[in-house]
Formats: C-alpha cells, structure tokens, sequence
C-alpha cells in the first residue's frame, strides 16, 4: 500500500496526478515509514502535484476509495445497458488515477543503458 516512487531516475521533477470517479483517501508521510501520514480526500477532478525531492520520495499511498461517491456526469442510468454497462459496473466502485510523471532526466539516452556511458 504505502510506497516511495523509485521508478523516477529524477526526483527533481514533479508528479501531477488527476483523480477521476469515486473520492479516495491519499496518505502522504515523510522519507520513512515512522512519520506521520497526513490525509487528504481527493474527490474526482481533483489534482496533486508532488514536488521536489522530500515529497517525491516520501512514502504514499491510497488505503480507502469511498463508495457511492461517483459524480452524476460520470455516472449511467439505469436504462443504458449494452456496452456502457461494462463502464458502469467498473465506475460504480473504482477510482482512476491518471498521472504524469518523468522517469528518466534531460538528456538519457536509452540506446547508452550501461551503466556510466550517459555523461550525465
Ligand atoms: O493513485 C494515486 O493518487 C497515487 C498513485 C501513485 O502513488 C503512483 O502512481 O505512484
Ligand atoms: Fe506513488
């Protein structure tokens, strides 16, 4: 659950995050386990930024996505079916989490993956 980004070469580089359907619970602590998380709801539509290195390598995590709190304009009537029921049963209990984020820095070049050739 709760995890460090190491995926990110960069931990210069921010995180942007959008939150789309049911609110969750996002729990931000510090660069080891023992700090206290603090809790925000992120409800659809809402977007986080984690900047700079003491927020993009602190521990994090989503424990908790609150059911029934899909907004109306993402959500299907009852009368739709076929195709959009697939969305609806999914939508009705997820949360989706759409994010940018730069893994390698300026100027990697993935054809010079050994170790030290980067010049970097
Ligand atoms: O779902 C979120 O808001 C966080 C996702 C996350 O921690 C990640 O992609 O590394
Ligand atoms: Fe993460």
């Amino acid at each position: 659950m709760a995890h460090v980004d190491r995926s990110e070469v960069c931990a210069t580089s921010p995180l942007v995050s959008v939150s789309l359907g049911n609110a969750a619970i996002f729990l931000i602590g510090g660069l080891t386990r023992d700090a206290e998380p603090t809790a925000l709801l992120l409800r659809s539509g809402d977007v986080v930024i984690m900047s700079g290195p003491a927020c993009r390598r602190a521990y994090h995590g989503v424990p908790r996505i609150l059911e029934d709190t899909l907004p109306g304009h993402l959500d299907v009537q009852e009368e739709d079916d076929g195709e959009w029921r697939v969305y609806a049963d999914y939508m009705r209990t997820s949360r989706i989490n759409v994010n940018v984020r730069q893994v390698f820095p300026i100027g990697f070049n993935p054809n010079l993956l050994e170790v030290g050739k980067q010049g970097l």
